[in-house]
């Protein structure tokens, strides 16, 4: 379990975290989602104590994460796969942090296989891909079974089979009632893994609810309409409290009516209808419903694609 309350953190006159309030339950996978400079990164590093709250508190287990005698076997961390010393092998890394925590050499042979970091386990990890150091990375965070795992970006650089492979553990975890905070950028991942998000924009929480009430929320339960008149049947349509679109040939996008409704003005006026679809949000139009407000750093539009990407000024990274 994971409490975070008015948490706050400033960098000089940058705000990265603005008085956050949330708790990561254990049981569930809990997805962190935010666009760019939202203070995930920072947020997760509060967690374990490696940036000091400029205000507020978290806890982690019910202490704050210093406090804990074995932090190895309370929360497993995944915040900078580099993060490790590049001249020793990826077997030696897991042996160093086992031996602080006298955990056996088993527990590192276990962590290696469930990785799949067997066949380069004895090779030096400076000289990994970055999907082999995010896999030491989850490695290192699994050595001490702990009861809460912190991954940030933990499929970032992996392949589609390790992709799978995080999804599975996160929920095989989760099932075995740890706590699992995790997060992406790939809203479609979340959707597939997480059970509940945390979303973040410019410091502060936007949405924290189950992903199922996320997407109830931005449903705008529109109904795609195909027929060859869509002018008279748009002006059929049209009323208060009714939107018509009409972006592609012989279809409409109509929200404000349900799929019976527009059924019934089409028969009742002659009119011949083809298709009425209803369309659902999928996470990732809600995720941008609700982030829309707070991305601080926007790319440029299509037209632009050629031109080089704008400064991210102010980022660190
Ligand atoms: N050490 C630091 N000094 C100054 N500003 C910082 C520092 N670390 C982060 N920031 C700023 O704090 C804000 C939040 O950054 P953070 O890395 O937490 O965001 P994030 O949501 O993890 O972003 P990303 O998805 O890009 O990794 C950003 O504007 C960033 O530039």
């Amino acid at each position: 379990m994971i409490e975070a309350v008015n948490l706050t953190k400033h960098y000089g006159a940058k705000t990265a975290v603005a008085g956050v309030t949330f708790t990561v339950k254990p049981g569930m996978v809990t997805g962190f989602l935010g666009p760019n400079g939202a203070g995930k990164s920072t947020t997760m590093r509060m967690i374990v104590g490696l940036d000091k709250p400029t205000a507020g508190s978290v806890t982690v287990n019910g202490k704050p994460y210093v406090k804990h005698h074995d932090p190895l076997h309370q929360v497993g961390a995944l915040l900078d796969a580099k993060a490790v010393h590049t001249s020793r092998s990826a077997y030696n890394h897991l042996l160093a942090m086992a031996a602080t925590h006298g955990i056996p050499t088993s527990r590192v042979n276990e962590v290696i296989d469930m990785t799949g970091l067997a066949a380069v386990a004895k090779k030096k990890a400076g000289g990994f891909s970055l999907g082999m150091g995010q896999r030491l990375g989850i490695a290192s965070a699994l050595l001490g079974d702990p009861q809460t795992l912190i991954l940030d970006e933990p499929v970032n650089g992996l392949d589609p089979e390790g992709v799978l492979w995080v999804r599975n553990l996160a929920k095989h975890l989760a099932a075995q009632g740890k706590t699992v905070f995790l997060s992406s950028h790939l809203m479609s991942e979340m959707a597939q893994t997480a059970d509940h998000l945390i979303v973040i924009g410019r410091g502060r929480i936007i949405a924290d609810a189950p992903i199922a009430e996320i997407l109830a929320g931005n449903q705008q339960a529109k109904v795609r309409v195909r027929t060859a008149d869509v002018t008279h049947l748009g002006q059929l349509l049209s009323g208060s409290g009714v939107q018509v679109e009409c972006n592609e040939n012989e279809t409409l996008e109509v929200s404000g009516l349900d799929s019976r409704q527009i059924a019934k003005i089409a028969l009742d006026n002659h009119v011949l209808v083809y298709e009425l679809t209803p369309l659902s949000t999928s996470l990732e139009e809600a995720y941008f419903d609700l982030t829309k407000d707070s991305v601080e750093y926007h790319s440029q539009e299509l037209d632009d694609a050629a031109a080089p990407a704008p400064a991210l000024e102010g980022t660190l990274k």
